[in-house]
């Protein structure tokens, strides 16, 4: 499989009263088709810029991102991306929302008639059919994240980027959510750049996990190809040594190699505090949490 999206030495400066800040440093990725790639990283080191520059959000100060060989410099529908808040218009139903975007994408491609079938494919893919009139206020979080999903889905695009898309659902949901994101991945096999704050999520939905070290001037820290075979069942990963292996590895990086959050957190009469027992609060919390991984 060649290499389908391409950021290449990408680094970002953000006009501040300070003087320019930088986000990102020279951040290389490369994703093939087809890809499941997860981005996660401590708050603030820049994730979510990675994400909106791909999405043609955001501009790089140096660097570029190439998708399928043309080169990324505003947003298209060719880069759906779903956010940790629907964003979901209020005042339509779901089928109406997911009904917006095919039209803006299929436009003169397609007919009314097919165009409906098409909301309706989308809606069904993410187990929605059957609440598909109803208004975002009338949805649970997981239902509206579902038509949020199924509406990137129905825009057919090239790249797929989620940003924290479960972060606001209980853990229950977000368990469902994660098992239907795996069906859908299994029948259409998207390229999917996701961002997460859970290891767990990580792992069992990703092929890659990029890891990012803290910023300023983020840039990838550690890949890890997660080669676990599909279907994946959360059950009985939950004793599977390989997968306990993965979980292990970016908990280490997250809390021993890339510690810089916790020096951060540390409080005021923390401060000349040595030796992880003298640490109170949150710093110590991590850090006893870094300890265990
Ligand atoms: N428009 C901006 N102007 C100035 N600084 C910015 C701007 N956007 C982001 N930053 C800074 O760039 C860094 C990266 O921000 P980003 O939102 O990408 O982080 P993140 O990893 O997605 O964080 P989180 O996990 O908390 O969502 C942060 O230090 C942030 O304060």
């Amino acid at each position: 499989m060649s290499n389908y999206l391409d950021i290449s030495k990408v680094s970002i400066d953000f006009p501040t009263p300070q003087g320019p800040f930088r986000a990102l440093d020279g951040l290389s990725l490369r994703i093939r088709k087809g890809e499941f790639v997860s981005l996660i990283g401590h708050s603030g080191c820049g994730k979510s810029t990675v994400l909106n520059i791909i999405a043609g959000l955001l501009r790089a100060s140096e660097g570029g991102v190439a998708l399928d060989g043309k080169e990324v410099n505003e947003p298209g529908p060719d880069r759906a991306v779903v956010f940790q808040n629907h964003s979901l218009l209020p005042w339509l139903t779901a089928f109406e929302n997911v009904q917006l975007a095919v039209r803006q994408v299929f436009r003169g491609r397609m007919s009314r008639a097919e165009m409906r079938d098409w909301v309706e494919h989308n809606l069904k893919l993410v187990h929605m059919a059957h609440a598909m009139h109803k208004r975002p206020d009338e949805l649970s979080g997981g239902m509206k994240q579902r038509v949020g999903i199924a509406r990137a889905l129905a825009m057919r695009p090239k790249v797929l980027l989620m940003d924290e898309p479960f972060g606001a659902l209980d853990a229950l949901t977000r368990a469902h959510m994660q098992d239907s994101l795996m069906e859908i991945q299994r029948d259409l096999n998207n390229t999917v750049v996701m961002i997460t704050h859970d290891v767990d999520e990580a792992v069992l939905l990703s092929d890659r996990i990029v890891m990012m070290t803290n910023g300023p001037a983020a840039t990838i820290g550690e890949v890890l190809d997660i080669d676990l075979p599909r279907p994946r069942n959360r059950v009985t990963l939950a004793e599977n040594s390989a997968y306990n292996h993965f979980r292990q590895q970016v908990l280490r990086f997250l809390y021993e190699k890339q510690r810089k959050v916790v020096e951060m957190a540390r409080e005021p009469d923390d401060a000349g505090a040595s030796g992880a027992a003298s640490r109170g609060g949150v710093a110590g919390l991590v850090h006893r949490l870094g300890r265990r991984a």
